[in-house]
């Protein structure tokens, strides 16, 4: 095992260095809700068409970390630190932040659907963009529902208030939601938190199909989903990325004690 506190030997895993596949990387990045530092330490690489999970006990800074990625924290938080997307800084002032969580699509905790129907609730952004055409809005409302794994279940109902949905439907069609925009990364903040056990399968088997065409990350605090689901694990405790490796290496052959007590359920 190695010894977390000694940094010539923490374990962060890196990629070979082919540029093209990281979607995303973070460099020393760290977090401070006025003067308290929640998060730090965190360099950490997302590679192409995988999920990544991160798992930790609670206010170890997971979702601080992940609301970073996309600059949600800019009203609460001082983000200090790289944030690469596609090679670009986006933690710089001068980037623009609607473009960023354009390409950077977050998924929250508990089902936010709109008082909207569902049609409106996938139409949304690109009407504020000024695409009006119904024949494009339609195609992506079809588009986005297939893909989110709900469009046989709403189809004949478009134009019902998404406030009606169950909540895993609700999750869904915010999952299509946040697709419509066409991202490039979805993150998704403890998504099936709200949901019972079919539902939650279903959603897992959703975002398997959703990796061949995105890159995400998922904070999870169910061991098993975060073993079952994802490629690559990230172990946060105390507001410090600990351990990141391939899952069934976090799983089965951790590094770092801290992280083995904590996948094996000894963490006191
Ligand atoms: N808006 C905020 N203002 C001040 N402190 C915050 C804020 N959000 C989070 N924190 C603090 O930052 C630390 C990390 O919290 P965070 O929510 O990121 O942890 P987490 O690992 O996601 O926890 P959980 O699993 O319970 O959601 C905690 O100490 C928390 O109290």
């Amino acid at each position: 095992m190695l010894n977390p506190n000694n940094d010539s030997e923490r374990f962060i895993y890196h990629f070979n260095p082919e540029e093209n596949e990281i979607t995303m990387q973070t460099k020393n990045l760290a977090v401070y809700y006025g003067k308290t530092m929640a998060m730090h330490n965190a360099d950490i690489q997302f590679k192409k068409n995988t999920i990544t999970a991160l798992i930790g006990p609670s206010g170890s800074g997971k979702s601080t970390y992940l609301r970073s990625l996309n600059r949600m924290n800019d009203d609460v938080a001082t983000v200090k630190g790289q944030i690469l997307y596609q090679g670009v800084d986006i933690n710089r002032p001068k980037i623009d932040v609607y473009e960023v969580r354009r390409r950077i699509g977050m998924v929250f905790q508990r089902p936010n659907p709109f008082a909207k129907s569902i049609y409106g609730n996938i139409t949304f952004a690109l009407e504020r963009r000024g695409v009006h055409d119904k024949q494009t809005l339609d195609e992506v409302v079809e588009k986005t529902l297939k893909q989110a794994a709900v469009w046989d279940q709403v189809k004949d109902n478009l134009h019902k208030s998404a406030l009606s949905l169950s909540g895993g439907q609700a999750q869904r069609v915010c999952i299509a939601r946040a697709l419509a925009v066409e991202p490039d990364v979805l993150l998704l903040d403890e998504p099936a938190s709200a949901l019972d056990p079919v539902s939650t399968q279903q959603l897992e088997q959703t975002l398997r199909e959703l990796k061949k065409d995105y890159t995400i990350i998922i904070v999870t605090h169910n061991m098993q989903q975060a073993a079952r689901l994802s490629d690559y694990t990230v172990f946060f405790n105390l507001g410090e990325a600990i351990e990141y490796n391939k899952t069934r290496k976090i799983f089965t052959r951790p590094k770092i004690k801290l992280t083995d007590d904590y996948v094996s359920g000894n963490f006191g």
